[in-house]
């Protein structure tokens, strides 16, 4: 689709549809995202309240990676955490990071009754039952990421304070302290959410992501947007090439069941 054809041919390398290529498992049994169809989603009572413990003191620094931008957490002790939910064990904050559109009308990597929102929010988290992230990442039950979807609405404060630093964080590889942020700020009132076993929306595309995917949106006023389209994805010096649709369009369920923690 047309919004791809400048992500497949910008400079910041192939787009979605070119993955396969160098990354074989983009065509895997549990690819993310996915579209929710609720009436579709099992309601599951078994399955418990999400638990989310995060310590804004661990809030390190935030960084534009090149293909989003992300708030990182020092993760070497369960001081910010996620349990309960579907997962077992205790996962470890890792990073927050987004995903938006060029307008409005697209931006979010799960939609909801093929709905797209303008911006998806992703709190990833890593099974603290393996040594690092990164080998947590490689394992089938190794991540467990938080997914937010945001609404245009009225502005939201509390994103703001997320905003006002980019910026400092224009372009690619550009990052700088961020202390202090407590990111249950971002959360919506309501814990219900949708779960199902997927993968990184981006390379490496590693199946190793439990998904929960909340079904109350967050507010976003469309300003807050147009900040989040000022960032590159290019580096100082590079022809300039605006930061939006970052996002990979939903993937073939493939016979996966989605969960419900709400009827
Ligand atoms: C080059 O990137 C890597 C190299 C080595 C390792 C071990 C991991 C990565 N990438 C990675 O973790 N991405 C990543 C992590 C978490 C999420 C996403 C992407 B998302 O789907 O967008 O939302 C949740
Ligand atoms: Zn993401």
């Amino acid at each position: 689709t047309v919004e791809f054809l400048h992500f497949a041919n910008s400079s910041h390398g192939p787009g979605p549809d070119k993955w396969a290529d160098d990354y074989p498992v983009a065509n895997g049994p549990r690819q993310s995202p996915i579209n929710i169809v609720p009436k579709e989603a099992l309601y599951d009572s078994a399955l418990k309240p999400l638990k989310l413990k995060y310590d804004a003191s661990n809030a390190k620094g935030i960084l534009n990676n090149g293909h989003s931008f992300q708030v990182d957490f020092v993760d070497d002790i369960d001081s910010s955490t996620l349990t309960g939910g579907p997962i077992s064990g205790t996962y470890r904050l890792r990073q927050f990071h987004f995903h938006w559109g060029a307008s409005n009308d697209r931006g979010s990597e799960h939609t909801v009754n093929g709905i797209k929102f303008p911006c998806e929010l992703h709190l990833v988290h890593w099974n603290t039952k393996y040594p690092s992230f990164g080998e947590a990442a490689s394992q089938p039950d190794g991540l467990a990421v938080v997914g937010v979807f945001l609404k245009i609405g009225a502005a939201n404060p509390r994103l703001q304070k997320v905003l006002d630093a980019l910026d400092a964080i224009r372009t690619k590889g550009k990052q700088t302290t961020f202390p202090n942020f407590d990111a249950k700020t971002l959360l919506p009132t309501s814990l219900d959410y949708w779960t199902y076993d997927g993968s990184l929306t981006t390379p490496p595309l590693l199946e190793s992501v439990t998904w929960i995917v909340l079904k109350e949106p967050i507010s976003v006023s469309p300003a807050q947007m147009d900040k989040f389209r000022s960032l590159l994805f290019t580096g100082e010096g590079d022809a300039p090439c605006c930061m939006v649709d970052n996002y990979r369009p939903p993937q073939p369920l493939k016979g996966r069941l989605v969960r419900a923690s709400f009827k």
